[in-house]
């Protein structure tokens, strides 16, 4: 399980730890570490041009003592102060080490500042810390583009101009690798903000762990752990049966891909509900499934179905379900029904544009008013805390990076995954997510377990241009130590260069390194 901490809690470790140390111990334990990283870099690209954006705060303490480290070490370095102050003893440590240091503190950008920027083969950026507030400052909106493109960009602790929350989305840096300090911070692992992390390496300068998480990711040995087995003792039945309420005449593809994705990641037995045109296609492809409403265990509703054009027999069935204490996944047109809290466990699978429809239907407002999409795509994680607090349910957002966000009042950390390539930004795909978890629902699993399981499940195995339920299928014959491998065997090749990167970090991070 990977862990992210939220600032508060990061700041109270280190205040603890801090009392404990000489003064300015932590930040030197940092710099030295930020320092290795950056020699180690370096030398990796056979290059020496060192550039250290220096912020006022300690995060630019930081990089000022490393630059000061690479100075000694016979680096060509270069500091760059742009905060409105500066870290006093880091710059005396600077300046005894003879590097260039210039100042940009407002205004425009001094020239012996753009031609340092445009020949640096390394940019440490140390202007914020968790100490940031979302943005760059006013006189650096156009620092990104004056790095140039080649360039490496390693940040520290995350990358300026990010909130460190990670909860909103605002003009940044991005880097190629962030060098934080013991603890990851949300902002590393969040949708609105982990695009521009890069490679993520933790360096342990001995903060310990708080003992809340605000955020967790799951590994695969966490959900190979987690993975229901059956018994000797097991039967269909005991093995949860889930029913399926998705598809229609219009959509019957939606009806077979999650289907097809339950049965395969093992469910007891599906009943499935629908008319006559994709319940002709089930009997064809999937022979074990079973038709009509009876006991289940949970239900999957509405991938592929428009309320409008649904049989009276899929309406029925599911306000039925609804009406029930049985734990339920709503998709797409599912979504459409719930309009009040249920006791029962209650997951919520919308994409971005479902979460729009949906939080604006239940009055969630926007910055400036009605809710609109660029508020969901700036803070997607904020917008579903809100759904999952009116509906008291648990909302998986999908993406590249998909958020797991259950109410407030449960305590839970919010979840995020990002385990599955690109590829998977493609029709079916969620269909095939909803058949996954709702498989996991059945088996009894923690109601708040299926959806990064089952997130994680789909998004590892369909690691390439491949029908995604064909990869639903496969998993059902991959054993589960084969299953663990996966994660690391990603089509590089075939991926660009800035995901290649998000791929290492992820295996950075990956027990199976
Ligand atoms: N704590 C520890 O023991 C250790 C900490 N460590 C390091 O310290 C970092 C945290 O340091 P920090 O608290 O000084 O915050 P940091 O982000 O450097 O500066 C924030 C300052 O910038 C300003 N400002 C903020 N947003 C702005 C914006 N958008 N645009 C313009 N200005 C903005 C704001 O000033 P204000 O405007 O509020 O006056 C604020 O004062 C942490 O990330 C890690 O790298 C390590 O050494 C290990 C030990
Ligand atoms: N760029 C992307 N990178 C990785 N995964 C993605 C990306 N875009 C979408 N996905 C994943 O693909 C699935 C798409 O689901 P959805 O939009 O509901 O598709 P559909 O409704 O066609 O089944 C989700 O699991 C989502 O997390």
């Amino acid at each position: 399980m990977i862990r992210a901490y939220d600032v508060p809690a990061v700041r109270a470790a280190e205040d603890a730890i801090r009392a404990t140390l000489p003064d300015g111990e932590l930040m030197q334990r940092a710099a030295t570490g930020l320092a290795q990283v950056a020699a180690a870099r370096l030398s990796e690209e056979g290059t020496d041009r060192v550039v250290v954006l220096v912020g006022g705060g300690d995060n630019g303490g930081d990089s000022l003592y490393a630059a000061a480290q690479l100075a000694a070490d016979g680096i060509d370095v270069a500091a760059v102060l742009v905060g409105s102050r500066t870290h006093e003893q880091a710059l005396a440590a600077a300046r005894e080490g003879g590097m260039a240091i210039f100042e940009w503190r407002s205004g425009a950008v001094p020239v012996e500042v753009r031609e340092a920027l445009a020949g640096a083969d390394l940019v440490i950026d140390g202007i914020l810390g968790i100490g940031g507030r979302p943005g760059l400052p006013e006189h650096l909106r156009d620092l990104p583009d004056l790095i140039a493109d080649d360039a490496l960009v390693l940040a520290v602790d995350l990358p300026s101009g990010l909130d460190p929350a990670g909860e909103v989305r605002s003009d940044a840096i991005f880097a190629d690798e962030t060098v934080t300090f013991s603890l990851a911070k949300p902002v590393h692992l969040m949708p609105a903000t982990e695009q521009a992390i890069g490679l993520l390496t933790v360096l342990d300068i001995g903060v310990p762990e708080p003992g809340t998480a605000a955020l967790q990711r799951f590994s695969h040995a966490d959900v190979a752990g987690a993975w229901p087995v059956p018994a000797p003792g097991d039967d269909k039945y005991s093995r949860g049966v889930l029913g399926v309420i998705t598809g229609g005449e219009h959509y019957t593809g939606a009806a077979l891909m999650s289907v097809t994705a339950a049965v395969t990641a093992g469910v007891g037995m599906v009943r499935y509900v629908g008319p006559e045109a994709p319940s002709n296609l089930l009997r064809q492809a999937v022979p074990e499934a079973v038709f009509g409403t009876g006991r289940v265990q949970a239900w999957l509703i509405g991938s592929g179905m428009d309320l409008d054009d649904s049989s009276q027999e899929q309406l029925s069935a599911a306000r039925e379900a609804l009406a029930s204490d049985l734990p339920i996944l709503l998709d797409a047109g599912g979504l459409d029904l719930l309009e009040q809290p249920r006791t029962a466990p209650t997951l919520l699978t919308p994409h971005l544009g479902e979460l729009l429809r949906l939080a604006g239907r239940l009055g969630v407002r926007g910055e400036d008013g009605e809710l609109t999409t660029d508020d969901v795509q700036r803070a997607p994680t904020v917008v579903a805390r809100q759904v999952a607090d009116l509906l008291q349910c648990t909302v998986l957002v999908k993406g590249a990076v998909t958020a797991v966000v259950p109410p407030t009042d449960s305590g839970l950390p919010v979840v995020t995954q990002a385990d599955g390539p690109t590829w998977l930004a493609t029709a079916g795909s969620g269909d095939v997510l909803g058949g996954v978890c709702g498989a996991l629902l059945a088996a009894g699993l923690d109601p708040f377990m299926p959806a990064p399981s089952g997130h994680w499940c789909t998004e590892s195995l369909a690691s390439g241009p491949t029908p995604v339920a064909r990869c639903a299928r496969w998993m059902s014959r991959t054993s589960s130590a084969a299953r663990s491998r996966i994660c690391c065997a990603y089509p590089a090749e075939a991926t660009p260069r800035s995901v290649r990167r998000r791929e290492v970090a992820r295996c950075h991070t990956c027990p199976c390194e």
